[in-house]
């Protein structure tokens, strides 16, 4: 179905040339009841969508919209598990790992909520194991430093998980991530370990991943080179796969292998067995604690209805600015330090999602799909790229995130942290008019003609959107719900433009374009290619040579 054919798709276009081009000062002027009007909540998160470029008539044709083009269905589909991701004909049931009612969910026809507990009860006794020392290294000595290594969303998702849980973390405790096959990922990481007490958790879905591949033989072969032997690995080496025939051949005993399945994305692994790096860091109860309040988000985006629908409505916004007012990125601005790596996280989240151009039937979308996701914690953010969205020539709507309570009370620190979440949605909201800088100007002392010169660059348009998420503290719970709120909001966007949120196909080109190239850096082969493509390896060759 071509969503750009329904009625509501043609009143948003009409209101994106009115309701759309709004100042959003005349709208809060217009609607004191703004703020109640356009804030939400649902599993300790509060979402305050006041300041997104949205007005009635706007929402009312955005959930149109979503009823027209079957989200409901859509999501349905989804929790039945019908194998929604069409192009590799399978289910999409991440929510399941976060869940623990029988009968809930079928994948391939029968119920996975058996296999899932087993994985479960089998990672928490491995955790307790390890955390309690019952489940010590070759020597002896207890594992205190885990060693994921994964990439994408073997990664991603553990690596900002462990970072947003700093304040949970069990003492004694490490953990290092290594993803990329740059050896001095690997090498850096592991001058900081010892092999004694070092615990490698190798994270791949496929267990074919080159880098991921690359790296756990070279960590092996830096594990038996401090005078272990091969017997020795099977302590040392655990795997996070769907692929069994794959760690067998590593050399990783059924044992040592935590499964899940193939209607767990990458991308939404983190609940599955690649979420053990998380558990053996902040333990086994605070990673059942993160499940829960994902599960609490899943429940409330199943049951809640679609005018209070945290990530219904979240989804929608964001489309009606990427595809209707042509806003082509989203920056995602946490207001929290231990959440440094959620931008991060939701680009591979977003971008591997929604990033597509053709729709389920194959035909060419004809509109803005995913946007760009980029952020940085807010204060930083605020002294590198807002300058460019305060007043730069592109709109960029802002997703700002805070906790109201900080973990870490250092006098007014937080204070501080605070006002600047709040002042900088108010900022790009209100902007300031070449008028008033210009008054402004006068009153710190310029000159008529001084202040005429500056108050242009002084001006700020305002206008510019933004939302706002606010918790009371960042806990296992509320991060939970908050990874869980964005994963739905993916998946509503992606049930609007009639893309297949869960493959990733444009990814493999690279991919394969990378191996015949391997074999010339290795001099095994001679290639056919471009002439720019063939410049670079020349060159490439040429400095490296002789050194
Ligand atoms: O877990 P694997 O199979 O090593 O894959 C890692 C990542 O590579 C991708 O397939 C492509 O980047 C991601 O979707 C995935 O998260």
């Amino acid at each position: 179905m071509n969503p750009a054919e329904t009625k509501s798709w043609g009143v948003l276009s009409q209101l994106a040339e009115t309701d759309g081009k709004r100042h959003l000062r005349e709208l809060f002027a217009e609607e004191p009841g703004r703020f109640e009007r356009f804030s939400f909540e649902a599993a300790g998160l509060f979402l305050d969508a006041s300041k997104a470029q949205v007005t009635g008539p706007v929402m009312d044709a955005l959930l149109g919209l979503a009823e027209e083009v079957g989200v409901e269905k859509r999501r349905r589909r989804m929790f039945a598990g019908e194998p929604i991701n069409e192009t590799e004909g399978r289910s999409v049931l991440h929510m399941a790992l976060r869940d623990n009612r029988d009968g809930k969910y079928k994948a391939d026809g029968a119920d996975p909520m058996g296999d899932i507990e087993d994985v479960r009860q089998r990672m928490k006794a491995f955790c307790d194991a390890v955390l309690s020392g019952d489940r010590r290294g070759a020597t002896g000595k207890p594992l205190t430093t885990v060693v994921n290594i994964g990439i994408g969303g073997s990664d991603l998702g553990p690596v900002m998980v462990t970072e947003a849980l700093k304040p949970y973390w069990i003492e004694g405790r490490d953990v290092h991530f290594v993803s990329n096959v740059d050896g001095t990922h690997l090498v850096e990481t592991l001058r900081r370990c010892d092999p004694e007490t070092t615990l490698f958790t190798i994270a791949s879905k496929t267990f074919t991943t080159q880098e991921t591949m690359t790296n756990a033989h070279s960590a092996r072969e830096w594990f038996l080179a401090s005078g272990r032997s091969e017997a020795d690995v099977a302590s040392h080496f655990v795997a996070l796969s769907t692929n069994h025939e794959a760690t067998a051949a590593f050399g990783i005993e059924e044992e040592n292998v935590f499964g899940f399945w193939d209607w767990v994305g990458g991308r939404y692994s983190l609940w599955s067995a690649i979420g053990l790096p998380i558990a053996l860091t902040v333990g086994w109860e605070a990673f059942e604690d993160l499940l829960s309040g994902a599960h609490a988000m899943d429940r409330h985006f199943e049951e809640a209805p679609a005018d209070k629908n945290l990530p219904l409505l979240f989804g929608l916004i964001g489309l009606w600015h990427r595809t209707f007012l042509d806003m082509p990125a989203v920056a995602v601005l946490p207001y929290d330090q231990s959440l440094h790596r959620l931008p991060a996280y939701l680009q591979q989240a977003d971008m591997e999602s929604n990033g597509k151009s053709r729709r389920l039937d194959g035909l060419p979308a004809g509109y803005e799909t995913g946007p760009i996701v980029f952020g940085e914690p807010g204060t930083n953010g605020q002294h590198a790229f807002y300058q460019l969205i305060h007043q730069g020539t592109t709109v960029i709507p802002c997703e700002l995130i805070a906790p109201a309570v900080s973990h870490n009370p250092l006098g007014d620190h937080h204070e501080k942290l605070l006002a600047n979440f709040l002042a900088q949605p108010e900022a790009l909201m209100v902007g300031v008019t070449e008028d008033e800088a210009f008054t402004q100007l006068k009153e710190q002392g310029a000159s008529d003609e001084e202040a005429k010169r500056l108050a242009p660059h002084k001006a700020f348009p305002g206008g510019r959107p933004s939302l706002s998420v606010l918790m009371q503290k960042l806990t296992p719970e509320t991060l939970g719900a908050l990874i869980a709120l964005y994963e739905h909001k993916i998946f509503v966007q992606g049930a609007v433009w009639g893309v297949n949120s869960y493959d990733q196909f444009g990814v493999e080109l690279g991919k394969v374009l990378a191996k015949p190239i391997l074999a010339e850096l290795k001099n095994e082969a001679d290639g056919d290619h471009d002439a720019s493509t063939a410049g670079l390896i020349a060159r490439v060759r040429s400095l490296r040579s002789g050194v």
